[in-house]
């Protein structure tokens, strides 16, 4: 049976399947940042997106994602942490049933609603694929969301669910600028990590953002809304408003 977030098959059963589950560098982690080392070499990020690399959104059954050309440098992470170029291959999401969980780093044991992932490939190799299995093949940056003003930028992201509400659909999403989700301040904390997902190769140069960026109570729970599985256990999948407005999307 496929991996999930359900309490069958929810990450304490991954190493089952995915031995390097309980590998010397698996993310998500604590960060504390009391304990966090001041690193002088470290150079500011610099994130330079083009929107007409966007693609489409899809929905895998685990989460959504964006996904983006990346054939040219046109979309690209450098410095920061990083050596080289590193090229954007998709954005998604993780969330929780319920506002007071869902992130998959937290902050000295803080969790926020839910979390967005940039992920980006070392262009040294010669496709994301092949980049997954290298110590330095992925950069992925990390941007906490937490409950306040909308957020004109996510809803764009929301307008566009209509399109893939039953899993395994994708639809065109084109001119999106992944730039106008980042928080104001780039500062960050890195470490070396792993895909926080099956097959959670020990690839990824976390950059998570000290500062979160905003959505709305109602965003976020429309992010929960289409048929998607989030890290929620199943059994508390619906709220019966919730249940209401699924059976009527279904219906219309
Ligand atoms: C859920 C989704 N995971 C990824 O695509 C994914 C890829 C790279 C990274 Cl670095 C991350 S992460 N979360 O560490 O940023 C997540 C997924 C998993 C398996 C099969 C299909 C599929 O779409
Ligand atoms: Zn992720």
């Amino acid at each position: 049976h496929a991996w999930g977030y359900a309490a069958n098959n929810g990450p304490d059963k991954w190493a089952d399947s995915f031995p390097i589950a309980n590998g010397p560098r698996q993310s998500p982690i604590d960060i504390v940042p009391g304990e966090a080392s001041y690193d002088a070499e470290l150079k500011p990020l610099v994130l330079k997106y083009d929107p007409s690399t966007c693609l489409e959104i899809l929905n895998n059954g685990h989460s959504f994602q964006v996904t983006f050309v990346d054939d040219t440098d046109s979309s690209t992470l450098k410095d920061g942490p990083i050596s080289g170029t590193y090229r954007l291959k998709q954005f998604h999401f993780h969330w929780g049933a319920s506002d007071d969980k869902g992130s998959e780093h937290t902050v000295a044991g803080t969790k926020y609603p839910a979390e967005l992932h940039l992920v980006h490939w070392n262009t040294k190799y010669e496709s994301f694929g092949k980049a997954a299995s290298q110590p330095d093949g992925l950069a992925v940056v990390g941007v906490f969301l937490k409950i306040g003003a909308k957020n004109a930028s996510l809803q764009k992201l929301i307008d566009a669910f209509e399109s893939i509400k039953t899993k395994g659909r994708q639809s065109s999403f084109a001119n999106f600028n992944p730039a106008t989700l980042l928080p104001g301040c780039l500062d960050y904390w890195t470490y070396d990590g792993s895909l926080t997902t099956p097959p959670l190769l020990e690839s990824v140069t976390w950059i998570v953002c000290k500062e979160p960026i905003s959505i709305s109570s109602e965003q976020v729970f429309l992010l929960r809304e289409p048929v998607l599985p989030y890290q929620g256990d199943w059994l508390c999948y619906h709220t019966l408003e919730q249940l209401c407005v699924q059976i009527l999307s279904l219906l219309l």
